[in-house]
């Protein structure tokens, strides 16, 4: 991406997370409590004097009370994506991260509902397509790491 482009982009931030129940592996889904109630990870923008992993983590905090102690990061398992968003270019970078104990997950008035989901429902649920192939990558990077 070029110096002009960068510059105009919305950074933000988040942590697909996952939880390891009977075996299976589910990912944490939040959903928008505004239009189009879209579902995706915690993530959300990087403040002014931030960087992108401090802002995963602190909108993770924020928007599904998870803190970093709860989680086991894959510093190494990330993906940003780009699309736009309210006719701006917007970039979201995630980290893969595991909920050490599959805790309960609470909201901030920013979403709705949440939802664990194995691969295949997470991909649907989600929706967006780039977003399908993230979440397929992290899936294999899991499988692979195991
Ligand atoms: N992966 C995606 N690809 C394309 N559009 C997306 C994607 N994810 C969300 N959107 C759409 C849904 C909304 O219309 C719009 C903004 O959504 P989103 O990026 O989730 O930010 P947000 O404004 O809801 O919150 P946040 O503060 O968490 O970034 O973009
Ligand atoms: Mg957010």
């Amino acid at each position: 991406m070029n110096v002009f482009l960068s510059r105009m982009v919305v950074k933000a931030a988040g942590l697909v997370i996952y939880r390891k129940l009977a075996g299976k592996i589910e990912f944490l889904l939040l959903q928008a409590s505004y239009p189009p109630h879209h579902w995706t990870p915690p993530k959300g923008h990087v403040d002014p004097g931030e960087d992108e992993w401090q802002a995963a983590i602190r909108e993770t905090k924020e928007e599904a009370n998870i803190n970093k102690e709860q989680l086991t990061i894959h510093e190494d398992c990330h993906e940003t994506l780009y699309y736009e968003a309210k006719g701006k270019p917007k970039s979201v970078k995630y980290w893969l991260a595991l909920l050490n104990n599959p805790d309960d997950v609470s909201l901030s008035h920013e979403h709705q509902n949440w939802k664990w989901c194995e691969l295949e429902d997470a991909v649907k649920i989600a929706d967006y397509a780039e977003m399908g192939s993230l979440l397929r990558k992290f899936s294999g990077f899991l499988n692979t790491s195991r």
